[in-house]
């Protein structure tokens, strides 16, 4: 099947059918985020200068490889699937852009031990934390990670998360951002293994995904600043009550300090720093182009995501009003009476009726109660 993506044209496998897998992944569903990795990959070009290099590291078709070099990144695409490379092969060759690539049919880890890469680009199929230590053991600037698991990273299914993650984490009415948390901190211990910090520039929680790209700094320190952004939340299962600890060592919550109820779950090591710079989310948008497909889906996600708060856990509105059997109002109605009784209140990129305030949930229900009818 003949696909158009962001300029450059591709022979990928068709949908599945019947049961019969093909050969060659590829997933029309994972657009957006490719075309927000283009979009990154020129605004970063502004940020660090010097960047060239980028491993596509589970390339599959080739896609994002192809749509790299075609920006001119001088691009390597690696997969063990040996029809993958040939098809990835034949997809650069279609673009005009085997002169800007190098094809590598192996292992990424051992590649990513051998080669140092500007960029890593890891899309695996599930958790990416087995390719998670040969990333930051050579990459020089910007690690771009995907990960689809996310029963395991959000709790829903918990031994597997704990297996992946070195972490627990727990199923609450914020599950994507526990995925994204819980991601996030075991990239940063990954990470500080080899003495590298971790700085999130961009990172969204989209259709069954996580996406973020973490910015390097090769230091001691800083990998001793990124630890310092991990700690515990502890999550109140009968009112939604949560709170956010920092540091390594927990100290559990027996009871909720606002409805009295012992069902507390306890959830960690995870990342409580912020998820993106919104500086540079600001220029990822204003690098998409009309032309891509997915152009105001990405754009209308990067405006969320500037305005969202650094909050470590979102609200979902309509659940805190079924918690409380009150009907929900408008959500810009609802966020301005939390302004109005001098909380910060934002949108959340998790979902329509998603917002982050620093109020506590018996303070969000006080400022916004009045108008719930
Ligand atoms: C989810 S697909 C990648 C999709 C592709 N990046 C895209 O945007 O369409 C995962 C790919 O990883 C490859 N893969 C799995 N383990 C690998 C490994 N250890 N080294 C290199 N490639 C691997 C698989 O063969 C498969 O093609
Ligand atoms: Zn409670």
């Amino acid at each position: 099947m003949r696909v158009t993506e962001g300029g450059v044209e591709l022979e990928v496998p068709g949908e599945q059918t019947d049961g019969v897998e093909e050969a060659v992944f590829y997933n029309p569903r994972q657009e957006l985020n490719r075309d927000l990795t283009i979009a990154t990959l020129r605004a970063y070009c502004d940020r660090e200068e010097r960047a060239e290099s980028y491993l596509d590291a589970m390339t599959a078709s080739g896609i994002r490889g192809v749509r790299a070099a075609a920006d001119g990144w001088d691009v390597t695409c690696c997969d063990v699937n040996e029809d993958a490379i040939e098809l990835a092969r034949d997809n650069l060759e279609r673009n005009d852009c085997e002169d800007q690539a190098t094809v590598e049919h192996r292992n990424v880890n051992a590649l990513m031990h051998d080669s140092t890469f500007d960029v890593i680009d890891l899309d695996p199929y599930g958790t990416p934390m087995p390719f998670a230590d040969a990333a930051f053991a050579n990459c020089r600037d910007l690690v771009c990670v995907t990960a689809t698991d996310t029963a395991p990273m959000c709790g829903a299914h918990f031994n597997s998360g704990v297996r992946s993650y070195s972490a627990v984490p727990r199923n609450t009415d914020y599950h994507a951002e526990m995925g994204v948390r819980i991601l996030v901190s075991a990239l940063a211990r990954s990470a500080a293994r080899f003495d590298v910090g971790v700085e999130p520039i961009l990172t969204h929680a989209t259709s069954h995904y996580v996406r973020t790209y973490l910015e390097l700094e090769h230091k001691p320190t800083a990998a001793d600043a990124a630890i310092d952004e991990l700690g515990h939340l502890y999550h109140c299962e009968d009112c939604l009550y949560r709170e956010a600890d920092p540091g390594l060592i927990a100290d559990p919550l027996e009871t909720c300090p606002h409805c009295g109820g012992n069902r507390m779950l306890t959830a960690g090591p995870v990342w409580l720093g912020p998820v993106r710079d919104p500086e540079f989310v600001a220029a990822v948008r204003a690098e998409v182009p009309d032309t891509f497909g997915t152009a105001d889906n990405a754009r209308d996600l990067c405006e969320t995501l500037e305005a969202e708060l650094d909050e470590p856990t979102h609200y979902d509105q309509h659940k805190l009003c079924r918690q409380w059997g009150l009907p929900a109002n408008a959500m810009d109605e609802f966020l301005a009476d939390l302004r109005d009784a001098g909380y910060a209140a934002s949108r959340a990129h998790y979902g329509g009726t998603t917002f982050k305030t620093d109020a506590s949930v018996s303070e969000i229900r006080a400022a916004t109660e009045e108008n719930l009818d």
